[in-house]
């Protein structure tokens, strides 16, 4: 993990943002350096079009896991046993070249004193995939975000994913599959949670 990690709350607009002018001037060097011509007709929306799918690429940088994990339901019948959402698909990009790696995260909790409506745990996995990122990093502070948001027993986090960075380029390896895990509180503590997290994951 870097020393200074980035900071998991939504980075704030600031006058050092560029403007979207500036960004699409970004771009249409990008291109050129590429070796085309940003003013054939071809080109001419793309700086535009680009900086439009940046702004869905990296939403994540203005949204804020804590606030997505708010409404807490007191009323589950008293469940305390363990809630395991996986196979949450995800897109995101890795932070070293900009390029893609897309997966499933798998993210379970005991829940103590509540629990969540379901979608919220795949609306995190999004706010944190869309940013630049290291898978490691992704599954730490998912699983940060729901010990923090749920205070429950423990969270267990699994995130599988093909980085394209190693595929289409550099090493040219497809069919990789990277595996992080991160743990809380009871997982943490006992082998015998973790190995119930990681056979549910797999029960099919
Ligand atoms: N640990 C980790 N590494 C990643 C992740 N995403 C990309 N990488 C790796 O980051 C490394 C960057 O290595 P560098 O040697 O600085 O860059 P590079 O010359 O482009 O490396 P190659 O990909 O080997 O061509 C590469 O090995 C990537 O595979 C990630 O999420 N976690
Ligand atoms: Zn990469």
């Amino acid at each position: 993990m870097d020393a200074k990690s980035p900071p998991a709350k939504p980075v704030p607009h600031t006058s050092h943002r560029p403007t979207r002018e500036e960004a699409e001037a970004a771009v249409r060097t990008l291109i050129a350096w590429a070796g085309d011509d940003p003013s054939r007709e071809g080109l001419l929306d793309t700086p535009k079009r680009v900086t439009k799918a940046f702004g869905e690429f990296y939403k994540g940088y203005h949204e804020d896991a804590a606030e997505t994990l708010d409404r807490v339901f007191d009323e589950a019948g008293g469940y305390d046993d363990i809630v395991l959402v996986r196979d949450i698909p995800f897109f995101s990009h890795c932070e070293h070249h900009m390029v893609p790696f897309i997966g499933k995260a798998h993210i379970a909790y005991y829940p103590k004193g509540g629990v969540v409506g379901l979608s919220k745990l795949a609306r995190v996995v999004d706010i944190f995939a869309r940013r630049l990122q290291m898978q490691e990093r992704l599954t730490n502070q998912i699983a940060e975000a729901v010990d923090q948001g749920l205070l429950p027993r423990g969270v267990a986090v699994m995130v599988e994913a093909e980085h394209h960075c190693v595929s289409m380029r550099g090493a040219h390896k497809s069919g990789v599959s990277t595996i992080t895990t991160s743990f809380t509180g009871i997982f943490h503590k006992d082998p015998a949670e973790r190995a119930r997290f990681l056979s549910l994951v797999q029960h099919r």
